[in-house]
């Protein structure tokens, strides 16, 4: 399949070295307004297309170049600084979609959008309703991330592998995300079970620990190297993936829902089946209470942050 990649800095780039080391795309394009910054990163990826699976194509253009493509990334715009939040990024990334959401639909009329510049929900919200597409097709990569933090977290607790714990961030992907302890698994079983079975319960004190190193990853990433990008990376690879090879997987991805624990028109990240159409499903778990109480205030956060660009 072919990509385009719209943000061309450290996302973007960091997207296009996974698409590329795992054999993902058979052509990358990356767009930039920077367009030394864009040749320059496709030539340092193209240099690592003889150590990956595959032979891909992978060059800098101009949104002509993106014409024929699957999938476009949409990664540029202005990132957080330390002790900013996603949520203060939005009125200056709505002014960045505004240009390149009308540039890619001209160029690229049938490719799927996948979001992932923040703040990423009401992006999302903001570029399928600029796109005019279907919102199964204009996917935001919502908490992939964060559940692959969750998963990791709770894997390094159990001396399991990653990929063997089975749980979901849901939500914002931002500060008023849930983590969906009640529904989470590792290997078949509920967590508190295995977790007494390997004699490494979760306590009080190990969940708020989990906690924090989830909501506060970003933070502490910005702080020691300025931004985060491998982990996003990949993650948005893995989103790819899932479309180009009709995978039918089940990630935790933002989208806009017509109503979702009482709010409407708002996205948000819950576990969704990814194929070749996008979005095919939606598949909430079983939640306690006051994580459903949680979802429904990080509805309500994220659709009062989208007024602000009705007005
Ligand atoms: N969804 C997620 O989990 C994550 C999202 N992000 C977000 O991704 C976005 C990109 O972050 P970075 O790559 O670190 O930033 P960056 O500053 O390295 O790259 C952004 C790129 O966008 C380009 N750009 C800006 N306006 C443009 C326009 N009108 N047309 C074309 N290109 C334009 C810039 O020239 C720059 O190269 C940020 O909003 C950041 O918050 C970052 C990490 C994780
Ligand atoms: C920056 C960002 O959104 C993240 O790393 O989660």
């Amino acid at each position: 399949m072919k990509v385009g990649i719209v943000g061309a800095g450290m996302v973007g780039s960091a997207a296009g070295y996974a698409l590329v080391l795992r054999g993902v795309a058979s052509h990358v394009v990356l767009v930039d307004r920077n367009r030394d910054l864009a040749r320059a990163q496709a030539e340092d990826i193209a240099h690592a297309v003889p150590f990956a699976s595959a032979a891909s194509l992978v060059e800098a253009g101009d949104y002509a170049a993106l014409a024929g493509a699957g999938v476009v990334i949409l990664a540029a715009g202005v990132a957080q600084k330390p002790g900013e939040d996603r949520l203060s990024l939005l009125s200056r990334n709505v002014a960045v979609f505004s240009e390149i959401v009308a540039e890619v639909r001209a160029a690229a009329p049938e490719a799927m959008l996948v979001v992932a510049s923040n703040p990423v929900d009401v992006m999302t919200l903001f570029a399928t309703r600029a796109s005019g597409l279907p919102p199964a097709r204009v996917i935001g990569s919502g908490t992939i991330l964060d559940t692959a933090r969750f998963r990791w977290l709770v894997g390094q607790h159990l001396g399991i592998a990653p990929q063997s714990v089975h749980a979901y961030v849901l939500g914002e992907h931002g500060d008023s995300e849930v983590l969906a302890w009640s529904a989470a698994r590792a290997g078949a079983t509920p967590l508190a079970g295995f977790a007494a079975q390997v004699g490494a319960p979760i306590t009080a004190d190990v969940r708020a620990r989990i906690d924090a190193g989830v909501r506060g990853a970003a933070e502490t990433i910005i702080r020691g190297k300025g931004a985060t990008w491998y982990g996003i990376g990949a993650g948005l690879a893995r989103l790819v993936r899932a479309i180009a090879a009709d995978e039918r997987a089940v990630l935790s991805v933002s989208m806009r829902m017509p109503e979702v624990a009482g709010v409407t028109d708002v996205a948000l990240s819950v576990p969704r089946i990814v194929g070749a159409h996008g979005v095919e499903a939606d598949l909430f778990p079983d939640l306690s209470p006051e994580e459903t109480a949680a979802l429904a205030r990080s509805a309500m956060i994220l659709r009062d942050t989208a007024r602000q660009i009705e007005q």
